[in-house]
């Protein structure tokens, strides 16, 4: 089972690599890391396991913050209330950003990251919708398009896969200074 003493933090060399394509069919140690990855989020989600674990929340997990350098990320975006289904919960395997609008945005609240023990604040300005293709767990080829928070939350994950930073996007010498087109996410 993951917890925050598998996950690794800024500093360490894994989190600035580019991960390895995943190939398929896929191994049962890939299929296990993918489990274990959407297991933690669900964890880390549920108030009484975060607080027995001492689980920091998150929506989304690379491959990398748990130092295993391949392109695989998890989503568990919940629903608005306690018993709804959540929004988005997906493993994607070999994710790419095919297609995105020119429009940018960024979340109010600035972005946080669970290899990150420190507050960055700053809009961290991203595309405002994307078009994702991936591979499913059985390599199924798959397209999908997300806008606001989703793929807010997608692009965060992603970027683990290349080495990238949230912090990497914030406007060092103005952190909340976006141009006004920008699209503020609430
Ligand atoms: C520094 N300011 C802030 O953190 C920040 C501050 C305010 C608003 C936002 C919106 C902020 N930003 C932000 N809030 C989140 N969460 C909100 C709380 N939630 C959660 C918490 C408890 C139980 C269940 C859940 Cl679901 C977990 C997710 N998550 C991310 N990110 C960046 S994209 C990947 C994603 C991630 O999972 N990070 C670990 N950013």
């Amino acid at each position: 089972m993951i917890t925050m003493d598998d996950i690794i933090r800024e500093g360490h060399p894994t989190l600035r690599r580019v991960a390895d394509e995943v190939s398929f069919p896929l191994s049962d140690a890939d299929k296990k890391v993918a489990e274990e990855m959407m297991q933690f989020l669900r964890n880390s989600q549920d108030e009484k396991i975060a607080e027995e674990l001492d689980l920091r929340a998150g929506v989304g997990l690379a491959a990398p913050q748990i130092d295993v350098s391949k392109r695989i990320i998890a989503l568990l975006i919940p629903g608005e209330y306690e018993d709804d289904p959540p929004e988005l919960e997906k493993v994607m395997f070999n994710p790419k950003i095919i297609s995105h609008a020119i429009e940018s945005a960024c979340l109010k609240g600035g972005e946080g990251c669970l290899s990150v023990d420190r507050e960055v604040p700053g809009f961290v300005v991203r595309h405002s919708r994307i078009t994702v293709t991936f591979q499913d767990e059985k390599g199924n080829s798959c397209k999908a398009r997300y806008k606001g928070y989703h793929a807010i939350v997608v692009q965060h994950e992603i970027d683990h896969l290349n080495g990238i930073m949230f912090y990497d996007h914030i406007n060092a010498e103005s952190p909340f200074s976006v141009d006004d087109d920008v699209i503020i996410i609430e």
